[in-house]
């Protein structure tokens, strides 16, 4: 179960978007995408799952170029919590989640059980399981975030691929999400914006800038003073914390 992505390219508009992008992701780790607002975190999240074609370059999934599979058969093996998840129909948080059973429908129908308990368990892991009967128009950001999340798991990837998942969470549930990808037995990348966050549940993080990978390695080897300051172009301090090692990021105002 690896997701790989070999020399990807893209051009949009005539710019240069993603230049030459090579990373690979290990069975059940959780990679953290990095970068300024733009460098290509959310492009390049849509080029890994088959939604966007590269000028040049491949995606694989288990040494398997995902442009010559079948949408149903990626989505039976890749979930997307994109950005901004939204529904037109005012359905209910259990619709919602629901959905994230459509890729395992077969021509005769689906297995009822497994779906029931698909669902029941991505409720569960999310905490959105109180808030099953409540219609999508009368939920906060985070309530939207989190039922976004269950979605994807309901669909019981092996990858799952998070734009910025923590957006609209308050600090309890942005950790709270953050373990469970990480405990998922599953292969993710994630699209970040705070480096503490990386640092304490990514095993490897890749800092795009522009759209090339200008860093890549463990949060320890990559998340310094002068990373932060070269890419973010943000003074900051950092350091080891005490209690696990991880570092951890105080920022100066600019
Ligand atoms: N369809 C498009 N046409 C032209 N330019 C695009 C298109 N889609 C994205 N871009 C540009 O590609 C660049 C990368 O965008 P992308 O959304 O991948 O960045 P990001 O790292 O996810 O940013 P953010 O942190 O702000 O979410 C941006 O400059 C964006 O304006």
């Amino acid at each position: 179960m690896t997701l790989s992505a070999e020399r990807i390219s893209l051009s949009l508009g005539g710019r240069s978007i993603l230049d030459s992008v090579t990373f690979a992701a290990g069975a059940g780790e959780t990679i953290g995408l990095l970068g300024p607002n733009g460098s290509g975190k959310s492009t390049l999240l849509r080029v890994l799952a088959g939604i966007r074609r590269p000028d040049s370059g491949r995606v694989e999934l288990d040494g398997e170029d995902v442009q010559g599979m079948r949408r149903a058969r990626i989505a039976r093996r890749i979930a997307v919590v994109s950005q901004h998840s939204d529904t037109e129909v005012d359905v209910t948080v259990e619709d919602v989640v629901r959905l994230g059973r459509i890729p395992h429908r077969g021509i005769f129908g689906s297995d009822e059980a497994g779906d029931a308990e698909a669902v029941e368990a991505a409720l569960l892991a999310t905490g959105t399981d109180g808030l099953r009967g409540r219609r999508w128009s009368t939920l906060s950001g985070g309530e939207r975030q989190r039922t976004q999340i269950a979605r994807a798991l309901a669909q019981q990837p092996t990858e799952l691929l998070l734009d910025e998942p923590t957006n609209h969470l308050d600090i309890a549930h942005q950790l709270d999400i953050l373990a469970l990808v990480r405990e998922l037995p599953l292969t993710s990348v994630v699209a970040l914006h705070d480096l503490n966050l990386a640092a304490m549940f990514c095993d490897r993080v890749i800092v795009l800038e522009q759209g090339a990978v200008v860093a890549a390695g463990t949060p320890t080897e990559v998340i310094d003073e002068s990373l932060v300051s070269r890419v973010y172009q943000v003074k900051a301090t950092v350091t080891a914390d005490p209690t696990d090692g991880y570092p951890t990021v105080r920022y100066r105002p600019r």
